[in-house]
């Protein structure tokens, strides 16, 4: 069965998923399904929107298991062909433009979102405002080829707006927007306006209590999704939004919402950081050393050009990296050495002492 594009533009039906439908359209032996873009997910249960209408559908058991053998999960935003018997079987997946995902806890690979075109990263003019944990989210962005724009939140009660909107801004990339604003009010609509084109899919994305809720229900003029008051002491948000979930903006783009994130793992590789991080790698190219760490060495470029609280990012995530990309036998090869230097130090120490 041919879309209803109309219909589906609506929840942001763009080019790429006509061209990733006519691919798995054209495959030999595909019966008609329908099209569908998952607008819910919680646990094994998925709500699907064909662009005027939500139902709920399960997943096939044969498609879970396609998908545990490659490590991918489906997530809200991801465009799927399903079939109507008594209810809405999902039988397959379209390849996403892009999809944002963490590891887990055990290390596994997890979709938080798919196909998304802006995301608003989130951040309290509170206590909530930490640049290190920004260059998380901007990395997971740009890593994915997600346009990140800084929306700092609260900007209504905070004293200290001004000054951190100019450290904020002095920290970022010159080309990253930025905007603070107070989320409750159609102050933020206006001002968010220019960047919600119809037919872009939008996530927010922040920590629980930054705001993204309220912002979300002021883009969509409606009180859809829960908001949480906030505790006094520590800004911390009380985890009100429980799953992620795709809104209709009246403008024509759409919105997803997510669950605060209490840690993010990053799941890039090392080129991912370093084009999340090409002001360093730019600025690195003059360094008089070529392998400059940046730290001590004459003639670093670096240094005083970037604020060293994005450099320290900028290398945490690389070993982070580096510790994700070794294989369980480098991993022990890594323990054994430094079990080895740490036994060789404390017997120096012991003969230090003797
Ligand atoms: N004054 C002020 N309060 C805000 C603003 N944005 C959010 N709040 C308040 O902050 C609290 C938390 O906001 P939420 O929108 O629930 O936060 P969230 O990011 O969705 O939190 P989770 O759903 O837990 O991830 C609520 O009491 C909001 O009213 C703002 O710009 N100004
Ligand atoms: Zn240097």
């Amino acid at each position: 069965m041919y879309p209803s594009i109309e219909k589906l533009r609506a929840i942001g039906f763009d080019q790429h998923a006509l061209q990733a439908f006519h691919l798995i359209q054209s495959e030999p032996g595909s019966s008609p399904l329908q099209l569908a873009r998952i607008s819910n997910i919680q646990r094994d249960r998925f709500m699907l929107h064909d662009g005027a209408s939500e139902q709920p559908a399960q997943l096939r058991p044969a498609l879970y298991h396609a998908l545990q053998s490659r490590a991918e999960t489906l997530a809200v935003g991801d465009w799927v062909l399903f079939s109507q018997q008594d209810h809405a079987w999902i039988e397959n997946i379209l390849p996403a433009k892009n999809r944002l995902s963490r590891r887990n806890t055990e290390g596994q690979k997890q979709a938080l979102v798919a196909n998304i075109d802006l995301a608003l990263l989130v951040m309290g003019l509170d206590h909530d405002f930490n640049l290190r944990r920004l260059d998380r989210y901007l990395t997971l962005c740009i890593a994915n080829d997600v346009t990140p724009l800084l929306v700092l939140s609260k900007a209504d009660c905070s004293p200290q707006a001004a000054e951190k909107m100019a450290q904020a801004r002095a920290h970022l990339p010159a080309h990253i927007g930025l905007l603070a604003l107070d989320g409750r009010g159609d102050s933020a609509r206006e001002a968010l306006l220019p960047w919600l084109a119809a037919g872009q899919t939008v996530v927010l994305l922040g920590s629980s209590g930054a705001g993204k809720s309220t912002l979300t229900n002021t883009l969509i003029s409606a009180r859809v999704q829960d908001t949480g008051a906030v505790r006094m002491d520590d800004s911390r948000g009380r985890h009100t939004t429980t799953s992620r979930s795709l809104h209709l903006c009246p403008n024509g783009a759409c919105i997803i919402d997510t669950p605060g994130l209490r840690t993010i793992s990053l799941d890039s590789d090392e080129a991912g950081i370093h084009a999340a991080f090409a002001d360093i790698t730019a600025q690195a190219a003059l360094c008089r050393f070529r392998d400059c760490q940046h730290q001590d060495e004459p003639g670093c470029a670096v240094r005083g050009q970037i604020s060293s609280d994005r450099l320290k990012s900028f290398h945490k995530l690389l070993r982070e990296q580096s510790r994700e990309s070794q294989t369980p036998l480098q991993k022990q090869a890594q323990l054994a050495k430094w079990k080895i230097i740490s036994k060789s130090a404390r017997n120096k120490r012991k003969s230090h002492i003797d």
